[in-house]
């Protein structure tokens, strides 16, 4: 049985005082016993969602880290770095790092292999453009992709990874895939890792992201290979995100 992992992506919103804010508002009521939350917030916010999370079933999540430990990286942040705050979870490879900042799946696989050793969960992105998508090839990039993040894991590192399907044309568009595409989609890749890591695929969580909101959520999570949602805007207002989390129960 794997428990559900909703998690929202702020992206590039929200100060200090906003994230706060928020979490003053959900602290309580989006937490629900069999359903896992995660908050993945700007660097900034990080040090005080964590102090504000104590002592709640809410986990804190960063973006996007460095794959190296240390070094003349100006304007990067590490794995250590975000160990030592309390962060539970790092999104890698979005698909706006992959198109607006170069990374590559060889960067990506770097970045898991770095979390992993930071004692980090990586939610790990994959999903393919609209052209990709019509020219039929939604499997192939996904299963490149899927391959290239997990190359050189270790079966158990494998199971406890995060990997979150969001096809490229349905992000903040508001035209999510159906749940029967991403059920499709998902199940193929849970193939793909379990050509690679055998049962650990039955243990990998798989998200959908894409145009995820409240009124959509509990039909995608009905599907039995989708176990959870990468959500960006809708996961932004409190009331929004509460009901996403009461929507996954
Ligand atoms: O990481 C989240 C995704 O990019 C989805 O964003 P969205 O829910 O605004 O479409």
């Amino acid at each position: 049985m794997r428990t559900p992992i909703i998690a929202g992506n702020w992206k590039m919103f929200k100060t200090v005082s906003e994230a706060e804010a928020f979490f003053a508002e959900v602290k309580g009521k989006a937490e629900r016993p069999g359903v896992e939350s995660v908050i993945c917030a700007p660097f900034t916010n990080l040090p005080a969602l964590v102090k504000a999370a104590a002592g709640t079933t809410i986990a804190i999540g960063a973006q996007n880290m460095h794959f190296e430990d240390s070094g003349a990286f100006t304007g990067e942040i590490s794995g250590p770095m975000l160990k030592e705050l309390g962060v539970k979870y790092v999104i890698l490879g979005h698909s706006e790092r992959r198109a607006y900042f170069a990374e590559t799946d060889e960067i990506v696989n770097k970045k898991v292999h770095a979390a992993f050793k930071h004692g980090l969960t990586p939610i790990i992105c994959v999903g393919e453009k609209l052209e990709e998508r019509e020219a039929g090839k939604t499997k192939d990039v996904c299963k490149t992709q899927t391959e290239a993040a997990l190359k050189g894991l270790t079966a158990e590192q494998a199971a406890q990874a995060v990997i979150a399907y969001e096809p490229i044309w349905a992000i903040g568009t508001g035209k999510s895939s159906t749940a029967d595409d991403a059920e499709d989609v998902i199940a193929y890749i849970r193939g793909v890792v379990r050509g690679l890591f055998g049962e650990a695929a039955d243990r990998v969580r798989i998200q959908y992201g894409g145009s995820v909101k409240p009124d959509n959520i509990r039909e995608f999570l009905s599907r039995p290979n989708i176990d959870g949602a990468l959500v960006g805007g809708a996961s932004l207002e409190p009331a929004s995100y509460i009901k996403l989390i009461e929507g996954a129960v």
